[in-house]
């Protein structure tokens, strides 16, 4: 199993280029099942996740193929099989959301429960109920949703109890080939449901209100081919603006936008960071900055990201004076402190809040060999040995090759001291 072996103590200085949105390109990868015809995705990020997508379509039938410029091209046209397997489904779970398309567009479709994972329980029962409000029979037997939908789907008023992200992608996806209007209440608004949307409509889909709480979609006959460029990962780009706060320097990120990581930014300028933006970059400078250690609470968009707080835990962990970290969206999303505890960082975890005391002007972290849990977890982790002494061992780094391309050399672009050990 891959390790990453970091050196800390390098300042960060220069500049990269953001990948695409891994959650944006999982759901519109899974909207192709919604047309006979050729559809092709630019940018999107070489991670495993985006493998897995490729595969479980692959499975299925359906067409792939990889362009000279790095685009995809996918047809449907020779699917065989509507079923997504355990096997696929239970190592990525963003692949529940080829169900609304399978459902909308070939009337019946056999996907695994995903199951919970590191974060949390993670129940889908959201989704389930949005396909019966569409009309759909649903039933869940040894593990799989079988649902079919004979003469179609129906449009309906929808109001969801929680804000789901992808249970929103999923009924919106399968809303665009229902007979009739369906209005989405308490929808999700992240940048990833917009682009989602944005696809669908290029599509020939008719939604409006996409990124606020009230989605409107006007089924259609059938969907058409497109061409669509993935937005990119506000996620990474956060990630690699914390390691500019941690360690810079001045550290620029490309090919961003901008207006995207809002919450982040404004923590990161609350932490003490001196930030400078423009339309597609963003800027960071840590030099004569001291760090302060920041108060969070996640919730969906636009407030502070889920996805974003065990970097901003490890920011309070090296910054001066104490913060609180509170999540409000999974209920197990704190495996990174155990580990972070292991290098030196004191913490206290009260149910869903941590509270961390910076260790600034103390002896700071200690390299250490740990263990990642989850995607962000190992983003943590990572940070962490930047800045600790000596060295530090990330172990189980594959759930990091999910969501960050080529980790190892964008910070090795920035100056960090990291190499990949096999085996
Ligand atoms: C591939 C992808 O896009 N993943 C993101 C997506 O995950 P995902 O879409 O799975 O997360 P959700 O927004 O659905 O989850 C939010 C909360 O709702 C609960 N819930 C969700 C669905 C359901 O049917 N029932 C239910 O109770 C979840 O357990 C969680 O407590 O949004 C999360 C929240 O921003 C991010 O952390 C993930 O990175
Ligand atoms: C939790 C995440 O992803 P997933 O929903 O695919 O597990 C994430 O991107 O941080």
């Amino acid at each position: 199993m891959d390790k990453l072996l970091i050196t800390g103590g390098a300042t960060l200085s220069g500049e990269i280029r953001i990948s695409g949105a891994k959650n944006a390109a999982l759901p519109i990868l899974a909207s192709s099942l919604l047309t006979k015809e050729p559809v092709v995705y630019s940018n999107l990020p070489h991670l495993n996740d985006i493998t897995t997508m490729i595969s479980l379509l692959g499975s299925m039938g359906v067409s792939v193929v990889l362009n000279e410029d790095m685009s995809v091209e996918i047809s449907t046209e020779t699917i065989k099989e509507l079923t997504a397997p355990y096997d696929l489904v239970s190592t990525m779970r963003a692949s529940i959301v080829v169900l609304g398309p399978l459902l909308a567009h070939f009337g019946q479709a056999r996907v695994s429960l995903p199951g919970g994972c590191a974060i949390g329980s993670r129940p889908v029962d959201l989704h389930i109920k949005g396909m019966e409000a569409l009309g759909a029979t649903v039933e869940v037997e040894d593990g799989y949703i079988n649902a079919s939908c004979e003469g179609g789907l129906k449009g309906a008023h929808i109001f969801f109890d929680k804000v789901t992200v992808l249970g929103t992608e999923n009924v919106m996806m399968a809303a665009t080939l229902a007979k009739g209007t369906t209005v989405l209440e308490n929808a999700a608004k992240e940048p990833e449901v917009v682009d989602l949307a944005n696809c669908l409509i290029a599509m020939g889909a008719k939604i409006s209100g996409a990124g606020t709480d009230t989605i409107t979609i006007e089924g259609v006959e059938s969907l058409h081919g497109c061409h669509h460029r993935v937005i990119p990962d506000r996620i990474e780009a956060g990630t690699y603006l914390v390691a500019g706060a941690i360690a810079g320097g001045r550290v620029r990120i490309k090919e961003v936008i901008p207006e995207h990581l809002d919450a982040v930014i404004m923590k990161l300028k609350e932490a003490g960071a001196q930030l400078s933006q423009g339309d597609d970059w963003i800027e960071i400078d840590m030099n004569d900055c001291t760090l302060k250690a920041v108060d969070i609470r996640t919730a969906p968009y636009p407030a502070f990201p889920t996805d974003m707080q065990a970097q901003f835990t490890l920011l309070n962990a090296v910054a001066e004076g104490t913060g609180t970290v509170e999540e409000t969206v999974f209920e197990n999303r704190f495996m990174h402190i155990n580990e972070l505890e292991r290098m030196g960082a004191k913490a206290k975890i009260k149910g869903n809040t941590v509270v961390i005391k910076g260790l600034t002007g103390q002896k700071g972290l200690k390299g250490a060999r740990v263990m990642a849990t989850d995607l962000r977890a190992s983003a943590c982790l990572v940070l962490a040995g930047l800045v600790a002494s000596g060295e530090t061992l990330v172990d189980r780094i594959y759930h990091l090759d999910r969501g960050y391309e080529c980790i190892e050399e964008k910070m090795a672009a920035l100056g960090a001291t990291i190499q990949r050990v096999s085996g």
